[in-house]
């Protein structure tokens, strides 16, 4: 069938709304959240709190409206007692991104703001949500290795209260303080597929969290956001750096994608890339364990040098988070709890701005067959 519009695979360089939110800068390599570009904010020292605000409200908090969101999102942490039961129901080997899923979807039916489609209760949730997501990812990973969920602490930072909440330690300033620029560097990235979907979800006009349900579905992909737990799962594979660069071209002669590797927008190196790798590196030497940081450089280097890709932000994320003690099926969570802030800010404008997105296919298929009852055939 003629096209009415030119198919574009994949809907690359395809534009699919207007949004104030964030600018992905492709061709030199920038990534703008409301006109604050990420380097200002990490190296100005802005909290995730802080950035959240930033991308719900599309201007800083004053120091008195960060107290108060900070302090809303701290005082939300505690999981309803039916959605800790549903933890404790799921088989212990389940995938941590399903549980995720499945678990969003569960909280929604306990949210008091359920069927509230109003922007405040709309924001009320999306707060609940950036709040409880960590708790679901430390208390299933507790569960999983029978222990019970620890009490957040309202006094710690989204930071520091992950990793309270999943080992019952605060975390050293330089985890507290590298983990933070971590979540802001994920925070948002304009229409990546886990926030396409959100969006597309959020445009049939239902609840946020059927918008956010979708949009951690989608991150759980290996091409996406699950591309981080697939780089430790290679360096793990890989364990020698003399055996990297082999390891690597014997992968791209056989056609293998090497994961943390390529986007689709950015031309040059991905900014966030270049944080993640300082503090991989730092992160090594204060674990005393180098050799993954090391392993990393090596393949970055033979893989610019032979098929000129560069590292994206799930690359050196992968060897930050292991050399800071968190196991690597949690990677694509942590991803999650820092996304949502971004996936929500989408989910609100697209309410603002409605309209039903449904894009068209090229119609390929058979025309014309004729059909025969079932018994003549
Ligand atoms: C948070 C994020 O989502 S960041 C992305 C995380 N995903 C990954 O790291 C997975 C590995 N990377 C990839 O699969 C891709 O680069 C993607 C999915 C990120 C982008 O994909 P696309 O824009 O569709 O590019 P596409 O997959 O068509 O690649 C274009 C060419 O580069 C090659 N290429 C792209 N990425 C890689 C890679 N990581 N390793 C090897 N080759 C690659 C492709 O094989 C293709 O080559 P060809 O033209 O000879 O067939
Ligand atoms: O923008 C994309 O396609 C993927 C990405 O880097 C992100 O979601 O952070």
């Amino acid at each position: 069938m003629a096209a009415e519009t030119t198919f574009k695979a994949g809907l690359e360089d395809v534009v699919a709304n207007t949004s104030e939110i964030c600018f992905v800068d492709g061709k030199e390599g920038r990534l703008i959240y409301q006109g604050y570009d990420i380097h200002d904010l990490v190296n100005g020292g802005a909290s995730f709190e802080e950035v959240i605000f930033l991308l719900w409200h599309g201007k800083l908090p004053s120091k008195s409206e960060l107290e108060t969101f900070t302090k809303a999102i701290a005082t939300q942490r505690e999981l309803p007692e039916a959605v800790l039961n549903f933890l404790r129901s799921v088989p212990k080997d389940a995938n941590a991104m399903e549980v995720l899923r499945t678990a969003v979807s569960d909280l929604g039916l306990y949210d008091p703001d359920n069927g509230d489609e109003s922007l405040e209760a709309n924001i009320r949730k999306a707060t609940r949500l950036v709040a409880q997501l960590p708790t679901i990812v430390t208390s299933f990973e507790r569960i999983r290795q029978g222990l019970e969920p620890i009490q957040p602490d309202a006094s710690l930072s989204s930071a520091a209260s992950f990793f309270y909440q999943l080992r019952g330690e605060k975390p050293s300033e330089f985890v507290e303080r590298a983990f933070n620029i971590a979540l802001i560097l994920h925070a948002d990235h304009e229409l990546n597929a886990s926030t396409f979907s959100a969006r597309v979800t959020a445009g049939t006009l239902s609840d946020m969290y059927s918008a956010i349900t979708s949009a951690v579905g989608t991150l759980k992909g290996p091409l996406h956001g699950g591309a981080n737990e697939q780089v430790m799962k290679m360096l793990l594979e890989i364990d020698d750096e003399s055996k990297a660069q082999q390891w690597i071209a014997d992968a791209l002669a056989n056609k293998r994608k090497i994961m943390g590797f390529g986007h689709r927008v950015y031309r040059t190196e991905d900014p966030r890339a270049t944080h993640l790798r300082k503090l991989s590196k730092e992160a090594g030497e204060l674990a005393g364990q180098t050799k993954w940081f090391n392993m990393s450089q090596t393949i970055e280097a033979y893989v610019k040098d032979s098929k000129g890709l560069n590292a994206n932000v799930d690359f050196y994320s992968a060897s930050m988070y292991y050399a800071m003690g968190i196991p690597t099926h949690l990677f694509t969570p942590i991803f999650a709890i820092s996304r949502i802030s971004g996936w929500s800010a989408h989910v609100l404008e697209q309410y603002r701005n409605n309209r039903l997105i449904r894009p068209r296919a090229e119609y390929v298929g058979k025309v014309d067959q004729k059909y025969i009852p079932v018994n003549e055939r």
